[in-house]
């Protein structure tokens, strides 16, 4: 049954329809206005005489929130407020959050976020999102019947087992699906009533989580090979039939299975990996603009991807597709591309190399003539042998990037790029300031996690964040305006150009390669036009599109405000 209903009375204002009433008024996080309830509201609703005299302005509600947020000094703490905010008052929660994104966005996303995935079974307060898990799937159909809204357009499910750079987190790995639909509202004005996070609660090998007794997931070794398969496949079957064209994010899937998932899916529902595609797409936009940066091209530069799991590769995958559009073909791309996991470079004659890995592949002769130390180049030795220009780093591994290697890259250009990618903050494979240093302050850099500006020669530099938070809000804005039935390469090559476009010079002039968090709404919206451009040159779009997209944004964003509210039936 629908809760509340937004229509447009006769002079086009949109106002709330509701049939609740009383207390319950106040406990549905997408209705309840706290203090803020009018004079009116009260007598019409039965509100008299249960909230404080004074009626808020949303303003007065910000204020007190904010002070209260600042009140927390850890910042699992503040996570654990905001987190509740939302579930009390999601209007309160998206203007407080609007209004101060640059200091919230980490506390609910990353890094804060990690936190609270790895504690989620001792913070846990209020239902939110669905959860699938081994004792329920035989009654999905039943399950989908019982989303908290009708009418769910978004998805970011999670099966917990690559959540960030730290791993199988079991159920907490839900805490990330609610942070990420944080973001698709706050960057992109998506109405929280049509976004469900969702847990594929599959198990964990983590033996702490195991052990546990408040442990919150079920308790047994995650499901693998077929039984996975088929648990995934009943999940997107129930799926498709209730909401037949619902968009899915597929976020923190580990490795084969991120890939398999992704391509087994994309064509039956509107799907994108996160990990691959929009970390691929947020990495391709920083290069374009070191290119611009450095007066380059893509195709002049030799590129290390340390970390061959999904985002490794999805990263690989996008720097290729990029280079094509200036004219290499797909073969000269991969060439330039030089793909390390924990056992080194990946070479073609490796036994047992995972299929997701083999594109990029080289064969064993490439190396031949290389100075090693043994058998199989190590990170070192590839980035001096191979004279990379572009470190990136997408392997969860603290401290990967040491001054040696980011030297040795020095020595191959004026202009060397570093991207320590991996999430949270302590994953990151070296920190700004070192690479500063390490290269004389010529390299540019870009991470993951929000970092301090570095000081060098008696100036900050702002370090850009390359995060897929850049790209993923405006490109599901695109899918879901256009109604489009699939989320095609195209897609996203054009968000990742349109944010490169949207990085300003002078940013660019002070080394950072992303825009500042603060711009991220208006940036997700140049996305999100891009994206919907796209959608219709591809014949995707399943809408048509008026002439002027800014208007439709204009008008089809949900913003956090109070709305009037009118009784069901008068
Ligand atoms: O969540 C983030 O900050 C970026 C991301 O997808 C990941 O690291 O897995
Ligand atoms: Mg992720």
């Amino acid at each position: 049954m629908k809760q509340y209903e937004k229509k447009l009375d006769a002079n086009g204002r949109p106002y709330l329809e509701t049939h609740l009433e009383g207390l319950m008024l106040t406990r549905l996080p997408l209705l309840n206005k706290g203090t803020s309830f009018s004079l009116e509201e009260r007598r019409e609703f039965g509100l008299m005489g249960l909230l404080p005299t004074h009626v808020s302005s949303l303003d007065e509600q910000i204020e007190r929130s904010y002070a209260n947020f600042r009140s927390f000094r850890s910042d699992l703490d503040k996570h654990v407020f905001l987190r509740a905010l939302q579930d009390r008052s999601e209007v309160l929660f998206y203007a407080l959050l609007n209004r101060h994104i640059e200091e919230m966005m980490p506390i609910i996303y990353t890094p804060v976020v990690a936190q609270a995935v790895e504690q989620f079974s001792r913070i846990y307060r209020y239902p939110r999102g669905l959860v699938v898990s081994p004792e329920n799937i035989g009654e999905l159909d039943s399950l989908l019947a019982h989303t908290p809204f009708p009418d769910v357009q978004l998805i970011v499910a999670t099966d917990n087992e690559g959540i960030l750079g730290i791993g199988d987190q079991g159920f907490g790995g839900l805490a990330i699906c609610i942070g990420k639909l944080s973001l698709y509202t706050a960057a992109a004005g998506i109405d929280p009533a049509v976004t469900l996070p969702v847990e594929l609660d599959v198990g964990t090998n983590r033996k702490e989580l195991l052990d546990d007794p408040l442990y919150l997931g079920v308790k047994r070794p995650r499901m693998e090979g077929k039984e996975y398969d088929d648990f995934i496949h009943a999940f997107v079957t129930a799926l498709k039939k209730r909401f037949p064209n619902v968009l899915v994010q597929w976020e923190d899937f580990s490795k084969q299975k991120a890939f398999d998932v992704l391509e087994r899916y994309r064509d039956v529902l509107p799907s994108l990996n996160d990990d691959i595609q929009g970390t691929g797409a947020v990495v391709l936009a920083g290069l374009l603009s070191a290119t611009r940066r450095s007066q380059t091209t893509l195709g002049q530069q030799v590129y290390l991807v340390h970390g061959a799991g999904a985002g490794g590769v999805g990263v690989a995958r996008q720097i290729v597709r990029g280079m094509e559009r200036e004219g290499l073909s797909t073969q000269q791309a991969r060439e330039r591309i030089y793909l390390i996991d924990s056992k080194g470079l990946i070479l073609k004659d490796r036994k047992g190399l995972e299929p997701y890995k083999l594109e990029f592949a080289h064969e064993p002769s490439r190396v031949a003539g290389w100075k090693l130390q043994g058998g199989i180049p190590s990170l070192l030795e590839t980035a001096r042998e191979a004279k990379v220009t572009v470190l990136l780093g997408l392997s969860g591994q603290r401290a990967a990037f040491g001054e040696e290697v980011v030297k040795a890259v020095a020595v191959n250009t004026p202009y060397p790029v570093v991207f320590a990618l991996s999430n949270p903050t302590a994953n990151s494979e070296a920190v700004p300031a070192d690479i500063y240093k390490w290269t004389q302050g010529k390299a540019l850099v870009a991470t993951g996690s929000p970092f301090e500006d570095v000081e060098w020669d008696g100036a900050p530099h702002p370090v850009g964040q390359g995060n897929n938070a850049f790209i993923f809000p405006g490109l599901g804005l695109g899918v879901l305006l256009t109604r489009a039935k699939r989320v095609t390469d195209g897609m996203l090559t054009a968000a990742s150009l349109a944010l490169a476009d949207y990085t300003d010079g002078a940013r660019l002039a002070q080394g950072a390669l992303y825009p500042r968090m603060d711009r991220l709404r208006a940036a997700s919206r140049q996305v999100a036009i891009a994206v919907m451009r796209q959608a219709v040159k591809e014949e995707v779009a399943m809408r048509k599109l008026p002439e002027d997209l800014e208007g439709l944004l204009e008008t089809e964003m949900w913003r956090p405000e109070f709305l009037p509210l009118k009784r069901a039936g008068k």
